[in-house]
Formats: structure tokens, C-alpha cells, sequence
């Protein structure tokens, strides 16, 4: 049955591997031809294409040399059989189909579907693409005649579909594979592919619609799910006591804002007051205490220039938040150093993240929030390595560093001692300025005070910090700022 949105998509998710193994049983172990499958796939995809352009009635399908393609033929057969217009376009040799996919081309000519030569610039006079290039077989750089379809398709100004996965897009890390298809609407099917929904999968999928293909449960529950989805309700705050009072909400300590960062200490202590926290201070520069406390009242900022003078704040504090606009100064260390002493949990984001990169230490009772880039520097890799499996990336981290990671960008993972990561859907392009990693800090830091267990808190701050984040960027995504997320908060942490 096909399901469609983000909470009604499975929470399990799995490599192509494992999917394939679940072909293989619905096939040899449940006796499921494989061309009936490649029907229901076909079916399904073609169902979920008619539902988003109702009124679409010419298609092209681009079909590669394997099962994704014989889906493909499906496609166009079914297509043609409902009135449609339809061209065919093979890529590879049509000699090298086999098996379900030679049996699925046969059907499409049968029912005397067209069939033509790919030629650049593209497919003149389509509405609608369906991209049955490549699917789970995918297993190197595209090239050649492949990467030239890919560039035409995504080149195409319809609407573009793709069968199982986006071509060219790596259904275990979600990275580019050279190129990779850009699509609107993706239909995958049996089990859900991890990549889909982290680094490139995004913004590659468009919407995602999954279809069992009628496969029995038994099918996916063979399979560990190799990470999670998380969803709306997953984790939620519980219900605050009517004769709740401050001190049962926790204090947050943020411990930041050298000269000219004021703003990132506010800010995390601002998203950690919002998120719930019963009283929030910050140890920041002497400088900036006044203008903090100018600025937000609610927050008791505190010129700290010593360990001495840190440590009473740290006593008071149940949680800490170590590194938003802390910088990398002696000043920085030193206080960094004091909240690790101090065995409190902690939040370590942005400067601090740098500070432990190069002071590599482990423990269990912090979570580090880290980019794309200090998850680099953190696991001496570059960016890019980092962005190309960010599953095993962020598994790196927590295992080398303990506690809990979160790795933010497209998809932010977040990992702790036990179980698989789990994959945050929301957020959006306007998150990418000045302050989100603050806000999101202050939000994690917010909930531990709440008394939710690091992993919950983890995985429920990043979901509320990207839910502001899509409500707040309703009046437009350029131009959203922290300080709109911040003020989205309450109505999402209340939901
Ligand atoms: N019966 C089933 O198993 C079902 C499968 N479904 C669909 O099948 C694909 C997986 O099909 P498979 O034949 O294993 O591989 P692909 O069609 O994805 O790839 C074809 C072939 O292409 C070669 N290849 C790999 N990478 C490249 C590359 N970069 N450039 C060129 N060629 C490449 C490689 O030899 C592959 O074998 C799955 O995604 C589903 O769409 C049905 O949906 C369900 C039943
Ligand atoms: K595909």
C-alpha cells in the first residue's frame, strides 16, 4: 500500500543491500514472481505519477539496462494502455536486458509501445519523465552515455518521476554518484532507502512515496533497519504540572560570546529559554553581560574572565552549553576545560567542537552538535569525505568521541551508544545563516534541562528546531533568521 507523507512513511530504513534481500525473499522465499513485482512497482509508480499531474497525458520513460528500467517498461506500458502518449527511450545495450526486465520490455513492444534512440538535447513534447535509469544496482561513478541521459533529464522543464531512486543518487549514503537525477516525485519500493533521506537524497527525491508492493511484513522484519526516520511524536516533552515551579525545569549554563559573538551566547540561551528551561545563564565576556541582559532580560548573563569566578555558575547549573561564539583563545580553553571538570551534562557546539579536535577526549555525558565541517576536523577528514557517507560519519563520531552526536545539514543524523541513527526530515534552505547551530544548541541544552534522556533530547531538539524552522520560513526561506526560529519555538514545543 502506498504511503505518502512524513509521518505516514515507515520509520525503518535500509541499505540497497538489504533491500535487494528482501526481493530476493519475496521471490525465491515467498515464490512472488519477480515480474509480478516489477508489475506491482510499475503499478504503484504509475498510480502515484497520476495522482500528482491528473491531468498529464504524454510521458517519457528513460529505461537502463536493468530491473529499474524493466519497471520502466511497465511504466510505459501502462501508460499507453491508459491513453497516453508514450515514448520509450532504452539506454545501454537492449541486448543486455535479462530476465524480468527483457520480459517487461517484450510486453511494452507487444502492446506496440514506441520505442526510440535517446538523442540530446532530450525529450521534446513530454509533460511527464520517468527516470528508470538506475535503482539499487547502482554501483559506481555515473559516466558516459548514462551521465549525458541524467544531465537531459534533469535538464527536462516537466515533471520528473523516479522509479525506486533518484539515478545516480546513493540509496545507502545519500551522496552523488557523479551526477544524479533531480526529481520531483520518487516512488520506492519493498523497503525505504536510508539515502533518501540525508546529504544530496533530499533535495534529489522531491516528494517520497513508498509502496510495499503487497510484500508481507515478514519480508522487512528479516532486516535490522540499518537507521530510523523519526517522526512528529516521536519523543515528545511530557505534559508540564500544574504546580510546576522554575527550579523543576532546569538551569542551563551557556558558556560563550568572545568579542563580537555576543550574539551566539543570547541567542542558545534565548532557544534553551523557549524550549522550556526553568532559568538560563549565560558566562560570557564581561563586555557583553549588560547588553545581554539588556536584550533579554530573562537571562541572567554573567562576565566571566576566570575559572574562579565560572564556578559558581557551574555549581548552580544542571546543564551546560559549552561553544557558541566561544572562539579558540586561552580564555576559550579554560573554561571549556572547567565545564568537562565539572561533570555536568553539556551541549559542545561551534568552538568548542574545534577546542576538542584538538584536544581529542571521550565521555559519555555530552552531546556534540557538530557541521559538516567540524565533524571534518573532529574526525581528520575533509568536509567532503564527511558529506559522502554521513551514516558512518556520524557513527565515527559517537564511537570515538562517546555521548551522543548530532550532525547537522540536509537530513541531520543523530547517533548515540545504542541502536541505529535516526534521520531528521525537516528544516529548510533558510536555516543555512548565521545562528541555527546557536539555536540549536540552546533547544538540546533545553530539553536535558527537562530532564529528557540525551538521546530523546537529541532527536526532539533537532526535530522542534527544524519544525521552527519550516514554520517560521512560511513568509519566505531568504531572509529567515534565528531570531525568527527562536520566536517559532513555543508554538512547536507546545504542539
Ligand atoms: N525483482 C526485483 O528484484 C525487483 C527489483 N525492482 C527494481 O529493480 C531495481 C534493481 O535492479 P538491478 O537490475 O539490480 O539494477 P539497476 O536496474 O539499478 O541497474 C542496472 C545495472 O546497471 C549497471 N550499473 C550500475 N551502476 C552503473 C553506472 N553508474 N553506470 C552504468 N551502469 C551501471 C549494473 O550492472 C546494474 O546491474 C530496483 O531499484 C527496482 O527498481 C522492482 O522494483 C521490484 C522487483
Ligand atoms: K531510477
Amino acid at each position: 500500500m502506498p504511503s505518502h507523507s512524513n509521518d505516514t512513511l515507515p520509520t525503518s530504513l535500509f541499505t540497497a543491500a538489504q533491500v535487494r534481500a528482501m526481493d530476493r525473499h519475496a521471490i525465491d522465499g515467498l515464490g512472488i514472481p519477480g515480474l509480478e513485482l516489477m508489475h506491482r512497482a510499475g503499478t504503484a509508480t504509475f498510480a502515484a505519477l497520476r495522482r500528482r499531474w491528473p491531468d498529464a497525458k504524454t510521458l517519457s520513460v528513460v529505461c537502463g539496462p536493468g530491473n529499474n528500467g524493466g519497471d520502466g517498461y511497465v511504466i510505459a506500458r501502462l501508460a499507453l494502455a491508459a491513453g497516453f502518449d508514450v515514448r520509450a527511450y532504452p539506454v545501454g545495450p537492449l541486448e543486455r536486458l535479462r530476465g524480468d526486465a527483457a520480459a517487461a520490455f517484450a510486453e511494452y513492444r507487444d502492446a506496440e509501445g514506441p520505442v526510440l534512440n535517446f538523442i540530446p538535447p532530450g525529450f521534446e513534447g513530454a509533460e511527464i519523465l520517468v527516470d528508470a535509469l538506475l535503482g539499487t544496482g547502482l554501483d559506481r561513478d555515473v559516466a558516459g552515455e548514462y551521465a549525458a541521459v541524467i544531465e537531459a533529464i534533469n535538464d527536462f522543464p516537466g515533471g520528473v518521476v523516479a522509479v525506486d531512486i533518484p539515478s545516480g543518487l546513493n540509496a545507502d549514503t545519500g551522496a552523488v554518484m557523479g551526477n544524479a537525477v533531480h526529481a520531483d516525485l520518487t516512488v520506492s519500493f519493498i523497503g525505504l532507502k536510508q539515502g533518501l533521506f540525508t546529504g544530496a537524497g533530499p533535495a534529489h527525491c522531491g516528494e517520497i512515496v513508498f509502496d510495499d508492493l503487497d510484500t508481507p511484513p515478514e519480508v522487512r522484519l528479516e532486516q535490522t533497519p540499518s537507521s530510523r526516520l523519526l517522526r512528529s511524536g516521536d519523543f515528545a516533552l511530557p505534559p508540564r504540572r500544574r504546580d510546576a515551579h522554575k527550579g523543576q525545569c532546569g538551569h542551563v549554563l551557556v558558556i560563550g560570546g568572545e568579542c563580537g559573538y555576543s550574539g551566539a551566547a543570547r541567542m542558545a540561551g534565548e532557544a534553551a529559554a523557549r524550549i522550556g528551561a526553568g532559568l538560563v545563564s549565560i558566562a560570557t565576556r564581561a563586555a557583553h553581560a549588560a547588553l545581554i541582559n539588556l536584550g533579554r532580560p530573562e537571562l541572567m548573563a554573567h562576565g566571566v574572565e576566570s575559572t574562579e569566578q565560572l564556578q559558581p555558575l557551574l555549581q548552580r547549573a544542571s546543564v551546560l552549553a559549552v561553544g557558541p561564539g566561544l572562539g579558540c583563545s586561552d580564555w576559550a580553553k579554560t573554561l571549556f576545560d572547567a565545564a568537562i571538570a565539572s561533570g555536568k551534562p553539556l551541549v559542545v557546539d561551534a568552538d568548542a567542537l574545534n577546542l576538542l579536535a584538538e584536544h581529542p577526549r571521550s565521555s559519555d555525558h555530552w552531546l556534540l552538535t557538530p557541521h559538516p565541517g567540524e565533524a571534518a576536523r573532529l574526525l581528520g577528514l575533509s568536509a567532503a569525505e564527511i558529506q559522502r557517507d554521513r551514516f558512518a560519519a556520524v557513527t565515527a563520531l559517537q564511537r570515538r568521541y562517546g555521548g551522543i552526536a548530532v550532525l547537522k545539514g540536509a537530513g541531520t543524523l543523530i547517533a548515540g551508544p545504542a541502536g541505529v541513527p535516526h534521520v531528521a526530515r525537516w528544516g529548510n534552505p533558510g536555516m543555512a545563516s548565521g545562528g541555527m547551530g546557536d539555536v540549536l544548541t540552546g533547544v538540546i541544552a533545553g530539553l536535558l534541562a527537562q530532564h529528557l534522556p540525551p538521546f530523546e533530547a537529541a532527536c526532539l531538539g533537532v526535530r522542534i528546531h527544524g519544525q521552527a524552522g519550516d514554520l517560521a520560513a512560511s513568509a519566505g526561506e531568504r531572509g529567515l533568521l534565528a531570531g525568527d526560529v527562536i520566536e517559532a519555538l513555543r508554538t512547536c514545543v507546545n504542539r
